[in-house]
């Protein structure tokens, strides 16, 4: 490899397709807006809600990992993208089993790492989706990170122990035990104090739609129930606009999105994204249905034979924590 195939090519134009971005953004603050007026109108809905729009949203939010393997050869110009592309899957693969071990070995400190490791995915998501729509870097980002990928993940722990404690202890024993409720309270505080002065920044430089979806994703998590509103913030907000950013990353979609053609671009993701959500899906599947299966034999059940969601989880959080690695990447590229 030459030095020069090794530097990373940087864009001389942005990429065309910002529309997209203020287009997709809006469903996000839309649905989770729909969800918080459903909850205060209908207040029951706690009720009849359960686990399923968890899990439907985690499905529908699925396809928004599979082309991680892509990235890197969308956003730098190396040479032999084959070879980078199997490394990149066999990283994939160790990381994702070494995350599994450590849910295994240790399910407490293993998911505490994992809700840090969200709301930061979540927060420099929202950054970077920020200053590509807006063609400008990323400012004061520790506040926005902590503004932006708290919400969904702090507040319903903090408020929502009835709701929320089951479903921590399914995935890792012991786990609300160990989130004592001052440490909720303190995790709440610093959140909620970073949402309003980021709120109270942009309302200063004028980025009002900012501040209304800020106040929608805050009040969401504090009204709706969290399986119905993580199943919607991860299906509408996180994933659409991580996929709006794929497919302008995506340089083969360039000249669709510079005519305003958004077709081309989601067939393209569909072909690039369907074998491996498939895979993702039908082993998440196996597992569970191996699990569930009454003639599986206790002995061989090991340590899940209590806590199927554990295994299943635990396969997740081993997809997301290289997910996490490769968008990391992206939003560096972003950041410059
Ligand atoms: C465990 C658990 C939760 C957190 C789930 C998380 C944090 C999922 C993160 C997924 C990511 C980061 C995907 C990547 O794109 C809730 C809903 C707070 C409450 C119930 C128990
Ligand atoms: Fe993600």
């Amino acid at each position: 490899m030459t030095p020069a195939s090794r530097q990373v090519v940087r864009p001389v134009h942005p990429p065309p397709g910002d529309w997209l971005l203020r287009r997709v953004g809006r469903s996000g603050p839309i649905a989770l807006a729909g969800l918080t007026c459903l909850a205060l109108l209908v207040p029951g809905v706690a009720a009849w809600a359960g686990t399923l729009p968890l899990l439907v949203g985690l499905l529908i939010g699925l396809p928004h990992g599979a082309v991680d393997h892509l990235v890197p050869a969308w956003i730098s110009a190396k040479a032999r993208p084959l070879r980078r592309t199997v490394g990149l899957l066999l990283a994939y693969l160790v990381t994702a089993t070494a995350t599994v071990a450590l849910f295994l070995w240790a399910p407490v400190p293993a998911v505490t790492g994992f809700l840090i490791l969200a709301v930061l995915h979540f927060g420099t998501g929202d950054v970077a989706y920020h200053a590509e729509r807006d063609g400008r870097p990323p400012v004061r980002p520790v506040l926005a990170v902590l503004a932006y990928g708290g919400p969904p993940v702090v507040l319903p722990i903090a408020l929502w122990p009835g709701t929320v404690d089951p479903l921590l202890d399914a995935v890792a024993p012991g786990a609300s035990a160990a989130f004592a409720p001052t440490g909720r309270l303190i995790a709440l505080s610093v959140v909620l104090l970073a949402a309003l002065v980021t709120g109270l920044r942009d309302l200063a430089a004028r980025r009002g739609g900012d501040v209304a979806a800020l106040g929608v994703l805050v009040a969401a998590f504090a009204v709706v129930p969290p399986p119905l509103a993580f199943g919607g913030y991860f299906a509408m907000w996180h994933s659409a606009r991580h996929v709006a950013r794929l497919l302008r990353a995506d340089p083969g979609n360039r000249h669709h999105l510079a005519a305003g053609r958004l077709g081309g671009p989601i067939r393209r993701f569909t072909r690039q994204a369907t074998l491996p959500t498939i895979a993702a899906f039908a082993g998440l599947l196996v597992l569970v249905c191996v699990d569930a299966s009454p003639t599986f034999s206790p002995a061989a059940a090991g340590p899940f034979q209590e806590a199927p969601l554990q295994l299943v989880f635990a396969v997740l959080a081993g997809l997301t924590v290289p997910h996490a690695a490769v968008v990391a990447r992206l939003d560096v590229r972003t950041a410059r």
